[in-house]
């Protein structure tokens, strides 16, 4: 690319990005127009690089008359707009595509342009097609160590995949087995390790293979005579990623043929990697010697990330989209999925696509309607009862006491987070509330209710007691 004409480039975007904030909104600037990046120009020609294809298609659908508009102005009627989208997160560049805003549409789609996924290699141990095809192309080249977030969770998994990419089958952690239970990352790391070593060694032959695929292909050897030829392919390898090796309980043939496969390589020093669902110790099903073997060289977990790790990776998938979303929304995101990451991944694309069809930001209101339908299954109806029960558990009080006269402050305190709570949960009146507690007035509970708020603003304590009780009901609370 020609440097001038980049600078050009940015020059004219720059005054575009003027044009189009005296238009839009603060936020919408922010997603919608931050991320994007100018190329170059040239014959009243822009490129642009966006994020996303949901990027590109979202700027067609709410900002094609602003960028028009700023197009006009920059580069004159017959100016036009390139886009180039980065394809799902990785470097790999569409071939742009051009057309004339806002009335020409790109005659090729988008997604049509995208590189075709990689076909699976379906017969690997027919050793004539080694050298044809891309033997190592079901890594996905998406899982990489930069785009894994470290957390406590992964720490150990993560420095030791790291230590065997840059060492493959030379360090004591062969085999490298990480295990833990759906949508951990274990897939992500050991993919992670393998595109490492592809990208460093290029002479290495990577093959990741779930274990699935492995018996289908024993069975399928079997079948077809095919044994030996299945055997001394895999014994080619230099690095074997195994995915899901609890598939492999019970199949004792299959576990016998993995067994030799695996001698063959620990003994010439090639490097295994393993994931399961399960530790070792748990695998039920698994011959001895396979699961001593197993345990040779580590044996690491991946844990459900804890909350500052669930906003980190919040924060990178969203950056990797290229989204903009304020940190309250991303906070109330990290409280709400614990359960792990793919959900989290679920929840991002849903809220897209929610964004996208009803031509809206993402913001708090869209974040609660969405993870409604996720959250309100195991949401607990919020009774004046359950209130009582939770308060006086928590607090360790009795319950006469928390509805009696006692002015002591350990019962006080209680007692006005209990009001607060009704009023928050229960459509009751305040002269409701104020029954439940001997038949007080009003005017106390709407005290209790004051107090309690701005306990709430200036006393951490207060507030981390408030977000233990919301849990009794399996809800997040959200500050605003
Ligand atoms: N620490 C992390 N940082 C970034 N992304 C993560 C992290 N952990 C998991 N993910 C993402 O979460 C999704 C699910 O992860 P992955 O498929 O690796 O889970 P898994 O543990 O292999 O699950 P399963 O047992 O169901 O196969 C992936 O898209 C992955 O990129």
């Amino acid at each position: 690319m020609h440097p001038t004409s980049q600078l050009q480039a940015r020059q004219v975007w720059a005054k575009c990005l003027e044009i189009i904030h005296k238009d839009i909104n603060e936020q919408s600037f922010k997603t919608w127009f931050e991320p994007i990046v100018p190329l170059n120009v040239a014959n009243q020609t822009l490129s642009i690089q966006v994020p996303s294809q949901f990027f590109y298609e979202w700027l067609e659908e709410n900002y094609i008359h602003v960028l028009r508009k700023a197009i006009d102005y920059t580069l004159g009627k017959n100016g036009m707009l390139e886009y180039s989208i980065i394809v799902d997160k990785g470097d790999k560049k569409n071939p742009p595509i051009a057309y004339n805003v806002p009335n020409q549409k790109p005659t090729v789609p988008v997604a049509a342009q995208r590189k075709p996924e990689p076909t699976l290699y379906e017969s690997p141990f027919q050793l004539k097609d080694l050298d044809s095809l891309e033997l190592d192309s079901y890594l996905n080249p998406h899982y990489t160590f930069d785009n894994f977030v470290e957390g406590d969770c992964n720490r150990l998994g993560r420095s030791a995949g790291l230590a065997v990419a840059q060492r493959p089958g030379v360090t004591s952690f062969n085999p490298l087995m990480i295990y833990g239970s759906v949508g951990l990352g274990k897939t992500h790391l050991i993919q992670a390790i393998g595109n490492y070593i592809k990208n460093t060694q290029t002479n290495k032959f990577v093959l990741y293979v779930t274990s699935e695929k492995f018996c289908n292909q024993f069975i399928n050897a079997i079948k077809n005579n095919t044994l030996q030829a299945f055997s001394n392919f895999y014994m080619q390898v230099d690095v074997l990623i195994i995915d899901d090796v609890q598939f492999l309980a019970g199949k004792e043939r299959t576990q016998e043929s993995f067994f030799h496969i695996f001698n063959h390589l620990h003994q010439s020093g090639k490097q295994i990697i393993m994931s399961s669902d399960r530790a070792p110790r748990e695998l039920a099903g698994m011959q001895d010697r396979l699961l001593s073997r197993f345990k040779w060289g580590l044996t690491a977990d991946v844990q459900q990330p804890d909350f500052e790790t669930r906003i980190a990776i919040l924060q990178k998938k969203l950056q990797a989209d290229g989204i903009y979303i304020e940190d309250k929304v991303i906070e109330y995101l990290a409280h709400s999925i614990d359960t792990n990451v793919r959900e989290m991944e679920g929840v991002i694309v849903s809220l897209m696509a929610h964004a996208s069809l009803n031509r809206r930001e993402i913001d708090m209101e869209l974040a609660r309607t969405t993870l409604k339908n996720i959250v309100v299954d195991n949401e607990k109806e919020v009774t004046v009862d359950s209130i009582l029960d939770a308060v006086t558990s928590h607090f360790d009080v009795n319950m006469a006491d928390l509805k009696g006269k006692s002015r002591k402050k350990e019962t006080v305190f209680p007692r006005q987070i209990a009001m607060y709570l009704m009023k928050e949960f229960t459509n009751l009146p305040l002269k409701s509330i104020g029954y439940h507690f001997g038949g007080r007035d009003h005017s106390t509970v709407i005290h209790a209710v004051q107090t309690i708020s701005i306990m709430l603003e200036t006393d951490k304590e207060v507030e981390k007691t408030m977000q233990k009780l919301y849990k009794y009901f399996n809800r997040v609370r959200v500050k605003n």
